[in-house]
């Protein structure tokens, strides 16, 4: 199902002060699609997320989910529009005195799902989650990774059709978030779930956003295909963000003159550092000493980036930045290092 967002905003009123904590937007997040909306603390994103379930009343605009606009809905209305809505939380959101069994029985009665199939969605959703065996565990003896299970397992219990995650997994461990994550992109595939997810961490969005939304300062900045974003930075938090994942560092000891720079290119496919690295090797007559290089891949496509040292005459390192420039699939980019 579909969310749009017609220039929805929110302004805090505390104290005889106010807070524009999200500027005028505007989002269309498709039907089956995952959308990722990164940003540091303060950029906006819980209250972004927040308005699209209307946790958080809109102080202008208005919220489509599929049909309906959930701005003009009744409280009660919304409140049965909102079980098909299902939200997960950094830290779970758990009854920790009881059972993973009854952590879920306790969102099915309070929609009042039908109280003879209670015990088999229970277990469909456990199998899902792939905690079958955890059942009568209490939740507070479960590990992280498989508290945020129990806590997607009560999202997903009625059945929603738009599955909202606040920074779901920033208590984790690197390889849990992993495996979170290759959860929900098996929701999202099987049972056609839009999701939006908020976070801070490049890791999550490189890994499941289809397309992503970068904020700052209460707005969107820099929104598009995830892999065309990253690979194209134009906003100085966007190329932060880049950086951050590549994490490279110019040495300090290197002093750049017009004899000695550091260059570092960008590639878009696999293994084309080396033959181009092969080519420069040949055709200059310069010093040429890798300082860093590495692949990540973004939502399964390969981003590279070289780091390299040159050192000769000025000349013929004008000469090399030129071939850079001319060659297709090669850039130079000054935001990383
Ligand atoms: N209930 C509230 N009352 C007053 N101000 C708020 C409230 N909620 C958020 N804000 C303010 O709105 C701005 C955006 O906050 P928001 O929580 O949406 O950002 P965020 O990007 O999710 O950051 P974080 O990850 O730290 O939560 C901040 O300046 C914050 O202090």
């Amino acid at each position: 199902m579909s969310i749009q967002l017609n220039n929805v905003s929110k302004t805090y009123h505390l104290k005889g002060r106010s807070v524009e904590a999200l500027k005028p937007t505007s989002l269309k997040v498709e039907t089956g699609e995952i959308y990722g909306l990164i940003g540091y603390s303060g950029a906006g994103k819980s209250t972004l997320l927040r308005l699209i379930n209307l946790l958080e009343k809109p102080s202008a605009g208005s919220v489509i989910v599929g049909e309906d606009n959930l701005t003009e809905l009744t409280p009660k209305a919304l409140r049965i529009r909102r079980q098909k809505i299902g939200m997960i939380f950094q830290q779970f959101n758990l009854i920790e005195s009881k059972t993973v069994y009854e952590n879920i029985e306790f969102v099915l009665k309070a929609s009042k799902y039908s109280k003879k199939d209670v015990p088999a969605r229970i277990e469909e959703l456990l199998k899902l989650v792939g905690l079958n065996d955890k059942s009568s565990i209490n939740a507070s003896n479960l590990s992280g990774g498989q508290k945020q299970r129990v806590g997607i397992a009560r999202a997903l219990a009625n059945n929603p059709d738009i599955l909202l995650c606040d920074e779901a997994t920033s208590a984790l461990d690197p390889d849990t978030t992993k495996s979170i994550l290759n959860l929900l992109k098996n929701i999202n595939k099987t049972l056609g779930i839009t999701i939006v997810i908020i976070t801070h961490e490049m890791e999550v969005i490189k890994e499941i956003a289809d397309r992503v939304g970068v904020m700052s300062g209460g707005e969107i900045i820099e929104s598009g295909e995830t892999y065309s974003v990253f690979s194209h930075p134009k906003e100085k938090i966007t190329k932060d963000f880049v950086q951050e994942i590549y994490n490279f560092e110019t040495p300090p000891q290197i002093k750049e003159t017009p004899d000695n720079q550091v260059i570092t290119i960008q590639f878009l496919s696999e293994n084309a550092e080396e033959n181009y690295l092969n080519q420069l090797y040949r055709n200059f007559d310069l010093n040429i000493s890798i300082l860093n290089g590495r692949i990540e891949y973004i939502k399964e496509k390969p981003l590279g980036f070289l780091m390299f040292q040159v050192s000769g005459n000025a000349q013929e390192i004008e000469r090399l930045k030129t071939h850079i420039d001319k060659t297709p699939g090669i850039e130079r980019v000054g935001y990383i290092g």
